[in-house]
């Protein structure tokens, strides 16, 4: 599991580890990592022209430190200060008698625009808001320059515990960042700032309950329901589909083409595009009648294409077991009846699905996605999978909020959610908890949409098609 953790997190840690060691030995860490990280980028560290952008913070201390040091293996380093007169005072000194320069801000074009490699420490996790307007001006210089850039900590201008970018921000060619992974750093829109994000170890002790994790490929192989000795179809996971109308058939098929592919026992289907759902796929249990009538089901996916069916989305709703509530669903399910279910539900918005849920733009949500998804999941008392560049999952009850690292612009297709409110109900089904069943659906989606893209466009029914194979990827 990749975490990442609050910027209050990471400084009571700091303070903790600070209070048993030297003075400057945490910067010394961090300054070590960041200089051998810049030397891995650069063909070769003697001769080779850096700048360092040194902010007022500790953030341009571990610049000068890094630079010092990359000055001593013979790179010609210059420190172009923001903040003459607040330097980093050991930082500074450090530098000088590595026999490198400093120059204040109005010096900085003739050397950013013949530097080899640039070091944003401008500012790190001490940074509100977007760049203010002298280091803009600066990282104009160095976007022009077409520099190597390397963010200290993180790109400066990007907010650490949100993704947001206020203004302007650098954007970096790699971010190596301290301790922990800082939430905006797994975020879009941040996320894109921040280029190749290496981490370096400087020894914090970090509560094991971070603000944000990522599954990793062994979290999700150790995640998948498997089928033993002692299953039968129904033991597996049997999953209800209620989607799907006469105008959008289409829907009704590519979420049971998804659950087809999660690992359930059998998949019943419930609507007007029986005909068409059996069609593609004789293997369904396809009933008439309400969804409540269809016999057992360990979970149910509603509203992916069901028009204005309010009542087959309440008597889904009315049923105790998991449900997952998707697309037209989400717009049809009453809020009270969300809020006061006992069994697990989830909810998969899109930003602007999201946008209407909590009565705020589109743009909104875009711009702060982790807040957005936090606040859909308190309001809803409902595990919230949030699509998007960077889908995001929140628990019901508050606690890590979990990044897909898998994604893929291939996957934003029409029918392309259709696909994972299937797969992602299927897993329900075979008995994993919302958080669980929403993000590993949304990886095996994700590496199913790059699959079938390979480059070239995919359909929501290749992204489908690919599942099998991702899967055997995954517990390989
Ligand atoms: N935590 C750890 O474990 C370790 C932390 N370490 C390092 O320390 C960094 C944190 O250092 P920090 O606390 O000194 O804050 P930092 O990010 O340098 O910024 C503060 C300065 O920036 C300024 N400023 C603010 N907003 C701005 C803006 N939008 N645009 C421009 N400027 C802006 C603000 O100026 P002021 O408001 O005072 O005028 C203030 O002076 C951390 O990211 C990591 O690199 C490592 O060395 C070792 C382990
Ligand atoms: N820019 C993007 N990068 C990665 N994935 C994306 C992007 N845009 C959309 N997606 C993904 O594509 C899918 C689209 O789902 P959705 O918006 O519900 O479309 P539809 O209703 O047509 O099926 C989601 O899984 C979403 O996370
Ligand atoms: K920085």
């Amino acid at each position: 599991m990749r975490t990442a953790h609050s910027v209050e997190t990471v400084r009571a840690a700091e303070r903790a580890l600070m209070a048993e060691l030297p003075e400057g030995a945490l910067m010394q860490r961090a300054a070590a990592g960041l200089a051998a990280a810049c030397a891995d980028l650069l063909p070769r560290v003697y001769g080779a022209r850096v700048v360092l952008l040194v902010g007022s913070g500790d953030n341009g201390g571990d610049a000068l430190y890094a630079g010092a040091r990359l000055a001593r293996r013979g790179a010609g380093v210059t420190a172009v200060l923001l903040a003459p007169e607040r330097t980093h005072e050991g930082g500074l000194r450090a530098l000088r008698s590595a026999g490198a320069q400093a120059v204040p801000v109005d010096g900085a074009a003739p050397v950013v625009a013949r530097a080899d490699l640039v070091m944003d420490g401008i500012v790190g996790i001490g940074g509100k808001g977007g760049l203010r307007p002298d280091a803009a001006r600066l990282v104009s210089l160095v976007r022009e320059s077409g520099a190597l850039v390397v963010a200290v900590d993180l790109p400066s201008g990007v907010e650490a515990d949100t993704g947001e970018v206020l203004g302007d921000a650098v954007r970096a060619d790699a971010t190596v960042t301290f301790g922990t992974y800082k939430p905006g750093l797994l975020i879009d829109p941040a996320l894109t700032y921040a280029g190749a994000v290496r981490l370096v170890d400087i020894g914090l002790s970090l509560p094991p309950a971070p603000d944000l994790e990522a599954l990793q490929y062994a979290d999700v192989a150790a995640l998948l329901p498997e089928p033993g000795a002692s299953s039968d179809k129904y033991r597996r996971g049997v999953v209800g589909i209620a989607a799907g109308s006469a105008t959008y058939p289409g829907a009704a098929v590519l979420a049971v083409a998804g659950a087809l592919r999660g690992g359930a026992g059998a998949v019943r289907y419930v609507g007007p595009a029986a005909d068409e759902v059996l069609a593609r796929f004789p293997e369904v249990l396809v009933h008439a009648g309400p969804p409540s009538a269809a016999g057992r089901v360990q979970a149910w996916v509603v509203g992916p294409g069901i028009g204005d069916d309010a009542a087959r989305v309440a008597d889904v709703l009315a049923q105790d077991v998991p449900v997952l509530v998707d697309a037209d669903g989400l717009r049809l399910a009453d809020p009270s009846v969300l809020r006061g279910r006992t069994a697990p539900t989830v909810l998969t918005p899109h930003a602007g699905e999201a946008a209407a849920l909590l009565g705020v733009s589109r743009e909104s949500v875009e711009s702060g996605r982790l807040s957005a998804v936090r606040r859909l999941a308190a309001e809803f008392s409902a595990t919230v999978l949030l699509k998007g560049s960077t889908t995001l999952v929140a628990p019901a009850g508050g606690g890590p909020v979990r990044v897909n690292p898998t994604g893929s612009a291939w996957l934003a297709t029409a029918g392309s959610g259709d696909v994972l409110s299937g797969l992602c109900g299927a897993l329900l089904s075979a008995g994993l908890g919302g958080v669980d069943a929403a993000s590993v659906g949304a990886y095996l989606h994700g590496l199913a949409g790059r699959r079938a893209a390979s480059g070239a466009p995919a359909s929501a029914s290749d992204v489908a098609g690919a599942l099998p194979a991702v899967w055997r990827d995954v517990r390989g």
